[in-house]
Order: C-alpha cells, then sequence, then structure tokens
C-alpha cells in the first residue's frame, strides 16, 4: 500500500423495487434472460476513491461479491488532489516553522524551504497520479474493477461506458452505493470561468509555485493553500467574503488570518472579485471592490464543493441530478418523501453530511457492514451508535484544518450547541500556559475550548487552535463520542509536561462539580 492511499487496511435477490417520487423505478433482475445478458454482483459501488474503496472492502469481508467502477483514478480526489497532496505541500513548512520555534534549533536552521523539493516530495505521495499500487490492492482484497464512468440505469442496473465508448451493463443483486464524491464549484462570478482559474486539482499538483498567486475563498482550502504557498515563495492574496473558517470558532479564524498576515500574505476579508479576466500575456487581473485591480499569475477557486451527481442517472431512479443525495443513518438514500431504498446506498462526499476522507471512510464501514447483514439476514444494529449506522456524523465529527497554526475541532461550536437549544457553557484557556506548550515552542501560543452541555456535564464540542496540536483532538473525539462525563475525566490524567495538561487546565478552570456539590 503506497503511503499516499487513504483506504482501509451471493444470496438470493430482493425482488422489491423502491419507489422513489411516488413512482416505481426501475426493475430488480429477476428474468434469466437479464441474467445473461449482463453481469450480476452482489454489490456494485460507483466510484473508487477512499470512500468507495472502504465500502467494496466491508462489503467483501462480509461475504458479498463486489464490483467498483472508476472513471479516473482508483483513490479519488484525495489520494491525489487533495488531503495528501496538500497535507505534503504544508509539512516541510510546518516542520521549519517548529525548528525557527525552538531556541538552539532555530540558529541552526539557517536556509530557506527547498520548494522543488517539496514539490517532489508531494509527487511521491501521489505517487506521480499513478493508481497501480491501489488497484494491486483492490486486487488482493477481491475486489472486480471497471474502468470506467457508471451511471444508473434504473433499479440495481448500471451502465459503464469505457474511455473507447463501449458500454457494458450490470446487475446487482443487493445494492449499489454510489460514492462519486464532490467537485470544486466555480462560482458565477464575471468572467471567471472564462478565465480558467485554477481549482483544487491546479493547485495541489502543480509543477510551480506562482510568483502571485490570488486565491478566491476563505473556507479550508483558501486557508490551507494560502499557507502552503506563502511558505513555498507566492506573493498570496487571499479573498474572502466573510471571516476566514467561518465553520468553526471565530478565534480560530482570527488566529490564522494574523499569523497568513505576519507571514507576509494580503487577507482581504470582506472582499469579493466583482470581474476576473485573464489577459493576453497569461496573467489573471482581478477587479475588487472601490476600483482597485490585482494582477496575479493564477487564481484559484476555493469556495467550496458541489455533488459528483450530474451525469450518474438519478433521473432514472427518482432523484434529481445535480443535487446532493440525503440518506438515512445506515447511507440508504432517501427519496423525496423520506423513505429509505432498499438497494440504493449514498456514501461518503456525495451525501454532504461532512466533507472528509475520514468522516466518509467511517460511512463506508457502517454502509458496507448494514449491506452485508442485511444480504445475509443478519441483525443489525441501527439504534444511535451501533455498528450500521454512523451516529456521530450528527454529533462528533472532527477535523483538522492544517494551517498555521493549526486549527483541530470536534463537535459543536458554542453558537451551534446554542443553536440546539443545548444550555451550554464555553470555557477557554490559553495553550501557552501549560508547561508542556512552552517547552514545545518559545512563545507559544494557542487557545483551546470545551463546550459543556451544563444538563448532562459532558463535552459537545471541542476546539483547539496552535502549531502542532492536531494530533491532541483525538482525546477530543473520544470525550465526546463516549459522553465522558466531566468528574470522570478528572481521573484521566495528563502526563507532564506534555500539551495534553490542557485537559487539566480546561477542567479547573470549569471547576469540579462532584467537590463543589
Ligand atoms: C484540497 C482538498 C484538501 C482536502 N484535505 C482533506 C484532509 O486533509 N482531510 C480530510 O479528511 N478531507 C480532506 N478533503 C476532503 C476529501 O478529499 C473528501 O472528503 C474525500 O475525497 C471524499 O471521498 P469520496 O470517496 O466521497 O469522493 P472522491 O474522493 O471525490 O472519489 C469519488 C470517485 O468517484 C469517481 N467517479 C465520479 N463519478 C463517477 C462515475 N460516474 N463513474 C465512475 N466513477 C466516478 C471519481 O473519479 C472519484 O475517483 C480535502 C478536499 C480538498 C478539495
Ligand atoms: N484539512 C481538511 O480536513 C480539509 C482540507 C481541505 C478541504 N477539506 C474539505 O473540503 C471541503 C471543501 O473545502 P472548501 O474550502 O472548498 O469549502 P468551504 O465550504 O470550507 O469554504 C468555502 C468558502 O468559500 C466561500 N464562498 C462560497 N461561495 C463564494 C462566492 N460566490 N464568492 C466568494 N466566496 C464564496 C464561503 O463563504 C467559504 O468561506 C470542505 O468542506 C472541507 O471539509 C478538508
Amino acid at each position: 500500500m503506497p503511503a499516499s492511499a487513504c483506504r482501509p487496511s451471493s444470496p438470493a435477490p430482493n425482488p422489491r423495487s423502491w419507489v422513489g417520487r411516488g413512482r416505481t423505478v426501475g426493475t430488480a433482475p429477476t428474468s434469466d434472460e437479464d441474467q445473461t445478458e449482463a453481469e450480476i454482483y452482489d454489490v456494485i459501488v460507483i466510484g473508487a476513491g477512499a470512500v468507495g474503496e472502504n465500502v467494496a472492502d466491508r462489503a467483501v469481508q462480509g461475504g458479498l461479491s463486489v464490483l467498483i467502477v472508476e472513471a479516473e483514478l482508483v483513490g479519488g480526489e484525495c489520494s491525489y488532489w487533495a488531503c495528501m497532496p496538500s497535507k505534503a505541500l504544508l509539512r516541510s513548512a510546518s516542520v521549519l516553522r517548529a525548528a525557527h520555534a525552538v531556541g538552539g534549533a532555530r540558529e541552526a536552521v539557517t536556509g530557506t524551504l527547498d520548494a522543488a523539493a517539496v514539490l517532489a516530495r508531494r509527487d511521491t505521495f501521489t505517487s506521480h497520479w499513478d493508481d497501480a499500487g491501489q488497484v494491486r490492492w483492490l486486487e488482493k482484497a477481491g475486489i472486480a474493477l471497471a474502468r470506467g464512468r457508471a451511471r444508473l440505469d434504473g433499479e440495481r442496473r448500471v451502465i459503464i461506458t469505457g474511455d473507447d465508448g463501449d458500454q457494458r451493463t450490470v446487475l446487482a443483486r443487493h445494492a449499489v452505493a454510489l460514492c462519486t464524491g464532490s467537485e470544486a464549484a466555480v462560482p458565477p462570478l464575471d468572467g471567471l470561468a472564462e478565465a480558467r482559474p485554477w481549482t483544487s486539482r491546479e493547485i495541489t499538483s502543480t509543477e510551480t509555485v506562482p510568483d502571485r498567486l490570488a486565491i478566491i475563498g476563505g473556507g479550508v482550502v483558501g486557508c490551507e493553500m494560502a499557507t502552503a504557498f506563502t511558505s513555498l515563495g507566492s506573493r498570496v492574496t487571499l479573498l474572502s467574503r466573510g471571516r476566514l473558517l467561518s465553520g468553526v470558532e471565530q478565534f480560530a479564524g482570527d488566529a490564522v488570518t494574523e499569523r497568513l498576515r505576519a507571514d507576509g500574505a494580503e487577507v482581504l476579508i470582506g472582499t469579493t472579485p466583482e470581474r476576473v479576466d485573464r489577459l493576453a500575456d497569461g496573467t489573471v487581473r482581478l477587479a475588487l471592490p472601490e476600483g482597485r485591480e490585482l494582477v496575479v499569475d493564477e487564481v484559484v477557486v476555493a469556495t467550496g464543493r458541489r455533488a459528483g451527481t450530474r451525469d450518474l442517472g438519478l433521473e432514472t431512479v427518482g432523484l434529481t441530478p445535480g443535487e446532493w443525495i440525503d440518506v438515512d443513518d445506515t447511507l440508504r438514500a432517501l427519496d423525496a418523501d423520506g423513505r429509505a431504498s432498499e438497494w440504493l446506498y449514498a456514501v461518503g462526499d456525495i451525501n454532504h453530511r461532512a466533507l472528509l476522507t475520514h468522516q466518509g471512510k467511517y460511512q463506508a464501514r457502517a454502509a458496507g457492514d448494514a449491506m452485508a447483514a442485511r444480504a445475509s439476514g443478519a441483525s443489525r444494529q441501527e439504534a444511535p451508535w451501533g455498528a450500521h449506522v454512523a451516529t456521530a456524523d450528527h454529533a462528533a465529527v472532527p477535523q483538522v484544518t492544517f494551517t498555521a497554526p493549526e486549527v483541530a475541532s470536534v463537535g459543536l461550536t458554542l453558537a451551534e450547541a446554542t443553536g440546539r437549544g443545548l444550555r451550554v457553557r464555553a470555557v477557554d484557556y490559553e495553550l501557552g500556559y501549560v508547561a508542556g506548550a512552552s517547552v514545545h515552542a518559545d512563545d507559544y501560543r494557542g487557545t483551546a475550548r470545551m463546550v459543556v452541555d451544563e444538563d448532562r456535564h459532558v463535552i459537545v464540542g471541542f476546539t483547539i487552535v496552535g502549531d502542532d496540536v492536531a494530533e491532541l483532538l483525538h482525546a477530543a473525539t473520544i470525550a465526546v463520542v463516549g459522553e465522558v462525563p466531566l468528574d470522570r475525566l478528572w481521573h484521566a490524567v495528563p502526563s507532564y509536561p506534555t500539551m495534553s495538561e490542557i485537559w487539566l487546565r480546561l477542567l479547573e478552570q470549569y471547576g469540579r462539580v462532584s467537590a463543589t456539590g
């Protein structure tokens, strides 16, 4: 398995049709004629990204035969144009920053980042955009692969069109899993589409470091790429219509804004370009509010994602092309009336629950296991936190944004918790006051917040911002998922002097409920 991989380590057909949008959709493969003219698998997975691979793996482990269909590279966005290359682009600067932050090491590091070496290292993570390693893994896992673009053709029926235009029809005895992910959305700004902007794909796979780079969008992609390319030597202008990282606690976005500016990036908050043009000399001109013009070598659009459902034959099963697909907690597609399909699943980015590889893979494990259990008639655990449901999607989605400083969060922000009607209290602590942090780096600064449900005395949200905090997050995820009572958390003693002592400080700040009565 290459280091870049985001993937994991036949009973009778069900003749019942799923009714979508009030009409019966398609027919199950019932006649012998059908079965001789088309191949049949227990499960067909469309899209071999990290999520599709994990659905397939779990279904095979559950005793089912699986065909996975991939139109581009096996491994999907995460391996080649998203998580892995972007993190590789960020890592070298993070190490350099860490050395500069510690006296003694600082004096020893006199050079600057070697951009060409960073890009070369990035290329090893994407296996030079060659998926041979991931194809070998599919073979070992017992998953059949079809190369080509798949579309639904009614219930349990899939048509695959190969690169040469040849078509073949495959049928699913039990389930079809749509795992086609998402793609970059290009907003309808004047001239933008014609200006041939870069998206996350071009910026993560670039062979050069543009001298001048504009990034439109202050979300996760925009902030990570602004951090990476500022460190690689670009003059970056980040244009954000609202505050940076608006999905997390405000202090997190503010810390990233401050550091980007300190590192030389221009961060324009509340700014959307009015027009974008690619000029004859290949540069790009952005017309900004109040008559300002910005000329750059490349412009990156990082304004969110759209569903990978445009040419998937959704209309043949009563769903709407181009839309995200709603699902139940076992990841079965819901029709317009909220009824769950008996055979159609939508897993990963495509259901828009959490656009994150780890969360999609978590859904995939639940979905693959649910398919196998349904196929064999085995009992299923569908109550919250059961084996066949993705309960954490609602309560405990962890995310690390690998900016400087890093932002790690899980569960609800204070505003989200309040919005859900919870009686909560936020406890904040300056991470730099923790002994482990002061040893970790000179003049360390950072902030942590825990959001406590005052009725249950459990943590429902946690956010931490600071250099090298990513690995601190999982303790919080366990506390939130486990609904560990604060009284018990006092007995989880963090080692001295580690940054994990932030937990002790937060508990002290909150006060010991049992001691105070
Ligand atoms: C720049 C960037 C950085 C990111 N960094 C992180 C990160 O650090 N951590 C994290 O958790 N998440 C990160 N994400 C999000 C993460 O990439 C996605 O959540 C993840 O890739 C979703 O996986 P998926 O399998 O659902 O979809 P995808 O990875 O998009 O895979 C879908 C697959 O389906 C294929 N496909 C589509 N249509 C068809 C069809 N009709 N027939 C056959 N095949 C088809 C595609 O070719 C693709 O291979 C990042 C995203 C971006 C853009
Ligand atoms: N480290 C990670 O976990 C990681 C890294 C990168 C991406 N991702 C995932 O990928 C997904 C996509 O990231 P993203 O940054 O593209 O989306 P995003 O939703 O995080 O941010 C999009 C930003 O663009 C802005 N925007 C939207 N439309 C706009 C318009 N018309 N004009 C100007 N600004 C506009 C939004 O206000 C928002 O700030 C995210 O959901 C994220 O979870 C994760």
